[in-house]
């Protein structure tokens, strides 16, 4: 359904991904894990075009979209969460759900996002700025799901939350991705979060793909091993 092949990423000479290749299906999480600096986030941003991709190709659902412009891919049905979670602090939360989406809104979508999230109903008119961080990371998904994507890619989600919402969000993403069929895909440097979220486990070292595993297979020391290195 999402596709990768043979993606090369690089930043000028230095080439961060070199050949990578993953496939997810319709209804999967796939999780990619990975210590600090092993490409991530350039993985991320080149898939949502925010960094050309220099070789290879990425396709949704047979249509290919590798050297789209970030809008195009977005209307094609690939949603980001970056990290930090990049709200925009000065808009409401009101403001921030529906800031990515193009043409009329749907009330019906706002409602389904709050029916989700209940906190950003009860905080609709505050500044997103001054939601804790576990808030603006449901604030994150919940702009993204509202350009009614197909794929949603997440880029270290629990970074800087407390523990207790870590485990609502992950709680959250497999709700979504049972609602919508959604293929989610999601980066990590927290593996309890992995395990309790992903149906498959792949671990990135150096930009390629070294392991994956589907959920029930994984070898839980050796991978934890392999981000401790
Ligand atoms: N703008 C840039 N220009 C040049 N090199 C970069 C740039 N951004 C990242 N890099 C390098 O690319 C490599 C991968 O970084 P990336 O941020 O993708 O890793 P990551 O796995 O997401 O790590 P983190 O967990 O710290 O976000 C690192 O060696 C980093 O120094």
């Amino acid at each position: 359904m999402f596709d990768v092949k043979n993606l090369k990423v690089a930043y000028g000479q230095s080439v961060v991904i070199p050949d990578l290749s993953f496939s997810a299906a319709e209804s999967e999480i796939l999780g990619i894990v990975g210590r600090n600096g092993m490409g991530k986030t350039t993985l991320f941003r080149s898939l949502i075009g925010m960094i050309p991709t220099v070789d290879g190709t990425v396709t949704i659902k047979g249509k290919e979209i590798t050297h789209k412009p970030s809008y195009k891919r977005v209307s094609e049905g690939v949603a980001f969460v970056p990290q930090g979670r990049m709200i925009f602090p000065y808009l409401s939360v009101y403001e921030n759900l529906i800031s990515g989406v193009k043409g009329g809104v749907s009330e019906e979508a706002v409602n389904e996002i709050y029916a989700l999230f209940p906190v950003l109903r009860d905080m609709k008119n505050r500044k997103g700025g001054n939601l804790s961080g576990g808030q603006q990371q449901q604030l994150a998904i919940g702009r993204a799901l509202m350009t009614n994507p197909s794929v949603l890619l997440l880029d270290e989600p629990t970074e800087g939350i407390q523990p207790s919402i870590i485990k609502d969000i992950s709680k959250s993403l497999r709700e979504i991705r049972d609602m919508k069929k959604l293929t989610i895909i999601v980066s990590e440097q927290v593996l309890s979060f992995v395990l309790d979220t992903c149906d498959r486990i792949a671990v990135i070292d150096k930009g390629k793909l070294i392991r994956e595993d589907k959920r029930d297979a994984v070898d839980a020391a050796k991978i934890k091993a392999m981000l401790a290195v």
